[in-house]
Formats: C-alpha cells, sequence, structure tokens
C-alpha cells in the first residue's frame, strides 16, 4: 500500500478517543497511508495530541465526511445520535459507514443516513494495541461483499476478524469486546494473591503474567479443549484440584456467567437508552 494509490479508501475516524486511536495507529502500523487518514476529536487538545502523536489530519466531522470514503464512528454509544443529526444528511450512499460503537444496531444509523447508506457494525477490542485485536464483523443495511472487504481489510492487521450475523453483535460485546477486563481483573486478583502468600509483588507480576501468555498460547495453538488442558495441570490430590474447588465453592463459574449475561444486557441498554 503506497500514498498516492488511488485504490486506497481515505478513512476518517469520527471521535478519536482510546478505541478510534488504537484504530489509527493499527492503520499506520499496518502501512495505510497517512494522508488517507482523518480523525476527528471534540477538545482541541485532544486534536493536537493526535496531529503530534501520528502527523495525521485531524479536521472537524464535517470536513471529514467531505473528504473520507470511510467513515468509522468512535463515539461512546450515548454520543452517536448527536455525531449523527450533524453529519447524518451530508453522508452520501456511495460512502461507507463503520460503527465501532457496542450496543447500536446498524438501523439506528440507517434511520439517521441517507437512504442506501452502507453501514458495517464491528465490535473491536483494545488488544488492537499489540495487533492482537479480536474484531467481529457484521453486515448492516446495503452493507455488500466489497463494503466487508473493506472492513477486514482495516481490522485484519490489528488481529483476528470474523464475521458474525448482527443480531450476535451484542453477545460478542459481552465476550470479546468487554474480554480483555475481565481477564486484567483475574491477573490482578493472581498478582494480590502472590503477595498474600509472600511473594514481592514483581515477582508475583512476572509469574503471573508469562503464565496468562504461556496458558493463552496453548489455548491458541495446541487446538486441544480447555477442560483437557486444565485436567493436565491437576495432579491427583495435588495442589491444583484443592484451587479448583475453592474456585467452585466462591461461585466463579456462576459468577462469569452472570457477568457476561449483565453485559449482553448493558448492550441493550445502551442502543434503548442512545435513541
Ligand atoms: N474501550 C473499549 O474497550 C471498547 C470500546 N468500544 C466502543 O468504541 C467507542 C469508543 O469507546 P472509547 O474509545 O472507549 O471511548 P472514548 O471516550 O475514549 O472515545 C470517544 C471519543 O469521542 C469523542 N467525541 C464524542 N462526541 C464527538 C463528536 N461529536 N465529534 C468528535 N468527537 C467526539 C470524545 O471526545 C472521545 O474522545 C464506544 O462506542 C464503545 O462502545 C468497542 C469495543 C471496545
Ligand atoms: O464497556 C464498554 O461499554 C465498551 C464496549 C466493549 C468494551 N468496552
Amino acid at each position: 500500500m503506497t500514498s498516492g494509490d488511488s485504490a486506497v479508501s481515505t478513512v476518517a475516524v469520527l471521535g478519536a478517543g482510546k478505541m478510534g486511536e488504537l484504530v489509527l495507529s493499527g492503520l499506520l502500523r499496518a502501512g495505510w497511508p497517512v494522508d488517507r487518514l482523518l480523525v476527528t476529536a471534540r477538545r482541541p487538545e485532544r486534536a493536537a495530541e493526535l496531529a503530534t502523536r501520528y502527523g495525521v489530519r485531524v479536521v472537524d466531522n464535517l470536513t471529514a465526511v467531505a473528504d473520507a470514503d470511510v467513515l468509522a464512528v468512535g463515539v461512546k454509544p450515548q454520543d452517536a445520535a448527536a455525531l449523527l443529526d450533524e453529519i447524518g444528511p451530508k453522508i452520501s450512499a456511495d460512502q461507507l459507514v463503520i460503527s465501532l460503537c457496542a450496543g447500536l444496531p446498524s438501523s439506528f444509523f440507517g434511520r439517521r443516513l441517507v437512504d442506501g447508506t452502507p453501514v458495517v457494525r464491528v465490535m473491536t477490542n483494545t488488544p488492537a494495541r499489540v495487533d492482537q485485536a479480536m474484531t467481529a464483523i457484521s453486515a448492516g443495511p446495503h452493507a455488500t461483499e466489497a463494503h466487508l472487504a473493506l472492513a477486514e481489510a482495516m481490522f485484519a492487521p490489528l488481529g483476528t476478524t470474523i464475521q458474525v450475523p448482527e443480531s450476535q453483535q451484542d453477545a460478542v460485546t459481552a465476550l470479546s469486546g468487554s474480554g480483555p477486563a475481565y481477564f486484567y481483573l483475574l491477573v490482578e486478583a493472581m498478582i494480590d494473591a502472590g503477595v498474600l502468600l509472600g511473594l514481592p509483588r514483581a515477582t508475583a507480576h512476572e509469574l503471573i503474567v508469562q503464565t496468562a501468555i504461556g496458558s493463552a498460547t496453548m489455548l491458541r495453538d495446541s487446538g486441544e479443549h480447555p477442560v483437557k488442558l486444565r485436567e493436565a495441570v491437576t495432579s491427583p490430590a495435588g495442589t491444583t484440584s484443592v484451587a479448583l474447588r475453592e474456585l467452585e465453592n466462591h461461585g466463579v463459574r456462576a459468577a462469569l456467567l452472570a457477568a457476561l449475561e449483565a453485559a449482553r444486557n448493558r448492550a441493550q441498554e445502551l442502543a434503548a437508552q442512545s435513541e
């Protein structure tokens, strides 16, 4: 991909906060020409920060709509209606709107856009920062295979992509969108446990982070079911089985089921509240 290549779409990230910046920086790492990227920000200090850090053009929302082929909406769900009130009527049906927003159905966008404007709904996650995102992509109204391919081209360099029916996106949000937070909480708690057992915090941190990386790599690369991998760690009358009994006694499995269900329900609430 080279600068000046007319086949490369110009992508504008509207509302470059945490997620928008991760998409921007990932695209730049993947070689997307900086002159084919635009960002918008609400605060002038944020605009200056992005311009300095990435050398990217920071513009207002209407300029982004005028100059870009792809409009990636990176604002909070609660701010999406106001943004679309501003830009919706100016977006034409030959542009592509990509929503990064949790909860909002693509029809939320469709209702606020010129008839025929294609929408693709995407749920990615913060490991995009290290090109290890899990991104789920769904066709919304008027999205063709070419639009899905364009979304794939944007998100594949940031990690792994899958296509899912849009009806699954709230569940996806609960699993992989929010998922990094659950793993960080577990890691944090295990490091605290190491400190409780008398280890220096730095030692506990190194032990647990590498154990997380090793376990995740085995899950991905061995092709084995997590139950089998867990059984291989669990010796008869050993240390692991008593720890697992405590986790079950404290309802960790039930807590995860309830937590992810709550996250899915919250995605649905966000959609209702953002109307
Ligand atoms: N943080 C995460 O892990 C994930 C977030 N998401 C979704 O990504 C979206 C963004 O989330 P974050 O980056 O965490 O939030 P954020 O608050 O860091 O970023 C949103 C940005 O949009 C800006 N903004 C709001 N209205 C604007 C407007 N009218 N014009 C220009 N800029 C405007 C805000 O100033 C802010 O910088 C949300 O819809 C969220 O549901 C999706 C997956 C993961
Ligand atoms: O907490 C949230 O609402 C966003 C969406 C998925 C991850 N973070």
